[in-house]
């Protein structure tokens, strides 16, 4: 079940749902959604020097990157073909009974602005702020500007709550993370590993 505005400012109230701050609850909760807006920061990858990325070294991720901050009143612009984190401004708690899809607005989409290029799920037991994988898929630079409304996040309740939410093992590592956060894929094997064993 999908939760409409009605359930969702019920679990807001409860507390166990979080999303913070919610500044104009009336703007931001939605029909079966809750809109969220664009923070500050934005990881970017330098175009020149990249022959090849390795999923599986971190520092190498690390190296590729830069932060940029934008500045009060200040814009971020997303060119054609770009690919850029950036961030969520509010912080949210799923609990372990709820799941999370991050969404685009339609206005934006209009625009040919993407906010997940491919993962769009926040786990049962999640608490952080979103990190958002946008992109520009038209011909037209685009400008972003923080505080605005980027992407809406809409909640489906579990059968049963989660008996391992995100945050209970090992394999948490985007738990409480605070601005846009490269990928962390090199720490799988740390956790247990998706390298296939080899034969012989
Ligand atoms: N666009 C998104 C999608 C997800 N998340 C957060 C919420 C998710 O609960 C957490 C982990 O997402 P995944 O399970 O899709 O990621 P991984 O499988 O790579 O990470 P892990 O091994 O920690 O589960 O990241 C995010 O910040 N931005």
């Amino acid at each position: 079940m999908i939760l409409s505005d009605a359930d969702i400012l019920e679990r807001l109230e409860a507390g166990d749902l979080v999303v913070d701050p919610l500044d104009d609850p009336e703007l931001q909760i939605q029909p079966a959604s809750v809109d969220l807006r664009l923070g500050r920061e934005f990881l970017e990858f330098q175009r020149t020097n990249i022959s090849c990325i390795h999923p599986d070294s971190e520092q190498e991720i690390d190296e590729y990157i830069t932060e940029t901050v934008v500045d009060e009143g200040d814009d971020f612009i997303l060119h054609p073909g770009d690919f850029v984190l950036g961030t969520t401004y509010e912080r949210v708690e799923i609990p372990a009974d709820l799941i999370a899809h991050v969404e685009g607005r339609s206005s934006l989409g209009r625009l040919a602005v993407v906010v997940h290029a491919t993962a769009g799920l926040c786990d049962p037991g999640y608490r952080g702020q979103i990190t958002l994988e946008l992109s520009n898929l038209g011909s037209a630079p685009v400008a972003l500007t923080p505080g605005m409304r980027i992407s809406q996040l809409t909640f489906t309740e579990l059968k049963t709550p989660s008996e391992r939410p995100y945050g209970s093992d090992r394999g948490s590592k985007y738990q409480d993370q605070d601005g846009p956060q490269a990928s962390r894929i090199g720490s799988d094997d740390e956790f247990g590993g998706d390298q296939l064993e080899r034969d012989g």
